[in-house]
């Protein structure tokens, strides 16, 4: 059976910048990827040709076999790709609960009007999201009253809302402090294996990235450069030149790498 999401040869140039060039990869439903590289290695251009932001100048993408190059991103969501954003992006004024409302509704089309929000509609649905991000007991506050690791939480239960088969998370725990960060990666990984959900995420944090990916790409200046699981990755000699200096070869959970 073939992946769930299937890269192939995606390249993409900004004037003479070749921000991507020729990546391809593939992606298994319930499975979680983390997509790493130094600033300005393509990460972001890549999430963004894979949720129809951007359109590839070559490549496809295949998502569950249909090829989706191309398509705007209202499009590739409604076909099952969610996305959290590295700013959190959520109605401040409304309760926790009416956003992932206004998320449902809006999957189903339906009308909603700000002023005269309806309240009851898909309320049971979004209170199983709500549940199941641990957000049950604030479901009646403003948003713009959470903290930040609950913010984070309702974004994760807002993308959820289309029943994403691929969810693209850019930056999850950027800002957060660590304990909150390895919550919402257990979390999303917990999401991941119970909806049999394709995880595909950005991170520059390497603890959270070797502790919660089956997997881990590597882009740099555009180009894949290793791909496979965290400790195969961890051992690549291109990664390591690429990350040279940098502590996360060598850091305190994985003290066994540590040159003598
Ligand atoms: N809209 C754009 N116009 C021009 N150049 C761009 C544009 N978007 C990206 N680039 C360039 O493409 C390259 C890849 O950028 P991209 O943002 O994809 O990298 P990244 O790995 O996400 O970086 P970071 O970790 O800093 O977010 C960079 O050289 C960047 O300057």
């Amino acid at each position: 059976m073939s992946a769930l999401l299937q890269a192939e040869g995606l390249s993409k140039s900004f004037g003479g910048v070749e921000a991507v060039r020729g990546v391809s990869f593939e992606l298994d439903a319930g499975r979680i990827l983390a997509m790493i590289g130094p600033n300005g290695a393509g990460k972001s251009t890549c999430f963004n040709m894979l949720n129809g932001q951007i359109t590839p100048d070559a490549g496809r993408v295949r998502l569950g076999g249909i090829d989706i190059t191309g398509l705007g991103p209202a499009a590739v969501w409604r076909l099952g790709v969610g996305r959290t954003f590295q700013i959190t992006a959520t109605f401040a004024s409304m309760k926790v609960r009416e956003n992932v409302q206004v998320a449902l509704l809006s999957f189903r089309r339906r009308a909603f009007s700000f002023r005269g929000f309806a309240g009851a509609a898909c309320r049971g649905e979004a209170d199983r999201l709500l549940a199941l991000t641990g957000l049950a007991d604030q479901a009646d506050r403003p948003c713009g009253e959470l903290a930040y690791g609950d913010l984070k939480r309702l974004e994760l239960a807002v993308a959820l809302a289309n029943n994403p088969r691929l969810l693209l998370m850019d930056e999850p725990t950027a800002g957060m402090a660590a304990r909150e960060r390895a919550a919402l990666m257990r979390l999303a990984a917990a999401v991941a294996r119970e909806k049999n959900v394709a995880v595909l995420f950005t991170e520059h944090d390497m603890d959270v990235v070797f502790e919660h990916a089956d997997a881990v790409m590597v882009l740099d200046r555009g180009e894949r450069i290793a791909f496979g699981t965290p400790q195969e990755v961890r051992r690549d000699p291109r990664v390591r030149a690429v990350y040279l200096g940098e502590g996360f070869l060598y850091d305190a959970r994985h003290r066994e790498e540590k040159p003598a």
